[in-house]
């Protein structure tokens, strides 16, 4: 039988000094427990410190929130390849992580996302976001449904420091957890007016029909085309009020900030790429869209509508295609109903197939996301073909808008999203994208009032759906 002596934090902490010294990368992490508090206002009461340097996830139905304050460490990558997936792991796992044993620490994490195309020319608004950015959290709330919200502090340790000084540091970061924990939100101000401004939109419209024609040739069976609307506004955005609204409105959606110096990138997907527990694994496929009825009735009448429709089904049907033949090389015992069922966000419904499956040990959380990367979902099929598509027809520069965006943890746990259903803030301005997926039955009008309610949810959030004359 193996004992394991309870160490204190003190001792772990003089473990962790010691690497720390020998030159070894090293992350002490402590778990507090803390008193019921709103995330929304724990991500408020972190601006005075840590304005720029926060992140915000909550899962649909808010079965899980995180919210970090504080960049304690970045990993990020300018890598144009598939090797940035890899490169993200390896930096991570470079780190050794020292957990206080006296309590249920359950370790640190790191949240962060992808570009969506790291081939795509750089662009001045995306930079600072790079090809792949994590950030491990000096803070994190963690709040999980059914249990008592905590708060995890990670601290980097510094070559030459002594346990004095990490302790000191620990206990200095405690009493800022106490002031998180009395954070309120205050009234966000009344948005000054935008102007909204919709770009290229009769480019859109024929790129739609070249597309279509494309397929009808044979050249590719699906393309995912997205377009961009700005808001500039004469104050700037309030993107705490955003997310309030992000919160209250969306709630089968993931609902995520990511800070980065003056750029938010926020939004509410309802779409999961992949999501690890325990070694359990799922992942959706979400493709094909109708509106919402006014009553239940009409409601129920465009469910079957969308469960019915051709084109639809087809736009879905790549997505499961691709990613259950991605999942069997990661996988084994995987689960994948034969047809779609319905998923609903406040503005639109979707078709939807869950799919679930039991890692194998040799795959990670990054090489799926790296596998599943773009799916028919957002990019197109076949994967390369679509991609190029993309590159040469949108103008715009996707940046992280549909591509993963989550956080994975030290075990191998983690989820990601696709970002949809998002905008990037700076200061006064935003910009907000919206896709469809485009097939050989794709009509550019239908496509195009598609991608106007899918940009309702940001456009609420913002202030910005009273301007929407379009
Ligand atoms: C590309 C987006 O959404 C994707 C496209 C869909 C469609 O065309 O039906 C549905 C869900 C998403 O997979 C977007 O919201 O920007
Ligand atoms: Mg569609």
């Amino acid at each position: 039988m193996i004992t394991t002596m309870r160490k204190t934090f003190r001792e772990t902490l003089a473990l962790a000094v010691d690497d720390a010294k020998q030159g070894q990368q090293v992350i002490v992490s402590r778990t507090i427990p803390v008193p019921h508090i709103n995330p929304l206002h724990f991500f408020a009461a972190a601006e005075d410190l840590y304005s720029g340097e926060r992140t915000f996830w909550m899962s649909p139905n808010s079965d899980e929130t995180m919210v970090g304050a504080g960049n304690e460490w970045i990993i990020d990558t300018a890598e144009q390849s598939n090797a940035r997936f890899t490169e993200i792991e390896t930096e991570w796992k470079r780190f050794k992580k020292y957990t206080d044993s006296s309590n249920s620490d359950k370790g640190p994490i790191l949240m962060g996302g992808f570009s969506f195309d790291p081939f795509k020319n750089e662009n001045h608004l995306w930079e600072p976001y790079k090809e792949g950015r994590f950030v491990l959290p000096s803070f994190l709330g963690v709040w999980k449904k059914g249990q008592k919200p905590e708060v995890t502090i990670a601290k980097v340790i510094l070559p030459n420091e002594t346990v004095e000084e990490a302790e000191a540091d620990f206990t200095e970061r405690a009493l800022y957890v106490k002031k998180l924990c009395r954070g309120k939100i205050t009234a966000g101000s009344t948005p000054a007016p935008f102007e909204m401004n919709e770009h290229h939109t009769e480019e859109w419209l024929a790129s739609i029909t070249k597309a279509t024609e494309s397929i009808r040739n044979g050249e590719l069976d699906k393309v995912v085309l997205a377009r961009d609307i700005t808001l500039d506004s004469e104050t700037p955005i309030d993107v705490q009020g955003a997310l309030k609204t992000l919160i209250n409105e969306q709630q089968s959606s993931f609902r995520f900030i990511f800070e980065n110096g003056s750029s938010s990138f926020i939004g509410a997907t309802p779409e999961r790429l992949v999501q690890i527990k325990d070694q359990h694994v799922r992942s959706a496929c979400l493709a094909g869209t109708i509106k919402r009825g006014s009553s239940d009735k009409e409601d129920q009448l465009l469910e079957r509508e969308l469960l019915e429709d051709q084109k639809n089904l087809e736009e879905h049907a790549y997505v499961v295609k691709m990613i259950r033949e991605a999942l069997l090389n990661h996988c084994s015992d995987l689960q994948c109903p034969n047809g779609p069922g319905i998923y609903k966000t406040k503005n639109v419904q979707h078709l939807y197939t869950p799919i679930e499956g039991v890692l194998n040990n040799q795959s990670s959380l990054l090489d799926i996301v790296k596998h599943l990367h773009p799916t028919p979902a957002l990019g197109g099929l076949p994967q390369e073909k679509a991609m190029s598509m993309i590159r040469e027809i949108e103008p715009m520069h996707r940046g992280w808008y549909a591509a993963p965006i989550g956080w994975l943890d030290t075990e191998g746990n983690g989820e990601f999203a696709v970002a949809i259903r998002s905008s990037l803030v700076k200061e006064n301005s935003a910009v907000l994208y919206a896709g469809c997926g485009i097939v050989k039955d794709s009509n550019p009008k239908m496509e195009y009032e598609e991608t106007k309610m899918k940009l309702r949810p940001m456009l609420s959030a913002l202030g910005g759906l009273k301007y929407d004359r379009t």
